[in-house]
């Protein structure tokens, strides 16, 4: 069954300005359209490293969404369990700055809660044999629940990324189930209520294995951006990834291959920091590229040990 990817699918509607950004001004430009969603570019991202991850998702009953579809079919990963049902894709409008980073952006999140009655009529042959499982933590709250309770069932463990932090905040009583939770600075201090911005990686490791003790977390990620990523582990071992040098295009997705590296890692026999440098890697990828996702690797290149199936 590979790794189950349970989240959701947005379509992204990029814009990039053609000349020197001007906030508020008509900037002349060109538009993107691309299939998006934290989930969905983290099962893709795991496709593209030729793992055939299972991906648990819905899409809108529309042309658009049996595009989704199709293209993840190209991709190899497994969509039996993704449902068509109205309102099923969310939409994500944003600018881009001359840096190739977000500018602004607006996010219309689609209805996740068939998830969960999906989760309860097909859980038991969905996570039986799965390698491991990689939710969104922001996606409702019984969706989370029950995933969490066949990972118990059936030994498997848990990763997390985030797409709303204010949303995933409800959820943070689940991070002690987690075996493994990523997301990037700014999200970290909402989540332990402290303003990490000025913290250079050295010192952001520190705190961060001191967070991660209290809290009772079995392990966590912070991305810095160009600056890298720090881990910790409950035990109280940390460190810092480097981020690799790239000319940077695009962002989009950047935190999303980080994730999927890691928990690429963290499932085929490597430790955290290992992980944490696939992922470190895969983001590199997608940076230098308008792709939401890293372009094609071989598992051999990370050395993972896992069967290549044809
Ligand atoms: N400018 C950069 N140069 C090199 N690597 C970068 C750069 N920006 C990001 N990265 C890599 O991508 C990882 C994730 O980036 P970031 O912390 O910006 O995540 P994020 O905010 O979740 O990103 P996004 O929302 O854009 O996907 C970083 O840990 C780093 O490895
Ligand atoms: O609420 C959300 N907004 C935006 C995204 C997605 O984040 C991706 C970039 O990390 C991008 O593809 C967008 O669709 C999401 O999953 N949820």
């Amino acid at each position: 069954m590979g790794i189950v990817v349970i989240g959701a699918v947005f379509v992204d509607i990029k814009g990039y300005p053609l000349s020197t950004y001007i906030p508020g001004g008509r900037n002349a430009g060109r538009i993107e359209q691309v299939h998006g969603g934290v989930s969905r570019n983290v099962a893709e991202d795991i496709a593209n490293v030729e793992l055939r991850p299972t991906f648990v998702s819905l899409v809108d009953d529309t042309g658009m969404g049996q595009d989704v579809i199709d293209k993840l079919d190209n991709h190899k990963v497994n969509t039996r369990y993704i449902q068509k049902v109205p309102d099923g894709m969310g939409t994500w409008l944003a600018i881009f700055d001359n840096d190739g980073d977000v500018h602004a952006a607006i996010s219309k999140r689609p209805d996740t809660t068939p998830l969960t009655t999906l989760l309860e009529e097909k859980g038991d042959e969905i996570f039986k044999d799965c390698d491991a499982i990689a939710i969104e933590l922001d996606l409702e709250k019984d969706t989370v629940k029950r995933v969490l309770r066949y990972a118990r069932n059936y030994n498997k463990k848990v990763f997390a990324a985030v797409s709303n932090m204010s949303i995933a905040m409800e959820r943070r009583d689940y991070l002690q189930q987690i075996d493994c939770f990523v997301c990037n600075q700014q999200e970290a201090g909402l989540l332990f209520s402290d303003d990490y911005e000025h913290l250079a990686p050295s010192q952001m490791a520190q705190v961060l294995a001191r967070n991660v003790h209290s809290a009772n977390m079995p392990s966590m990620v912070v991305t810095m951006g160009g600056q890298g990523a720090v881990y910790a582990q409950h035990t109280g071992e940390c460190g810092v990834v480097p981020a690799k040098k790239v000319d940077v295009i695009d962002t989009t997705g950047a935190g999303d291959a980080f994730f999927a590296g890691t928990v690429i890692g963290l499932t085929y026999g490597k430790n955290l920091a290992q992980s944490c440098e696939i992922g470190s890697r895969l983001a590199a990828s997608v940076i230098c590229i308008t792709e939401n996702v890293c372009p094609r690797f071989r598992p051999l290149e990370f050395g993972l040990d896992v069967p290549v199936v044809d």
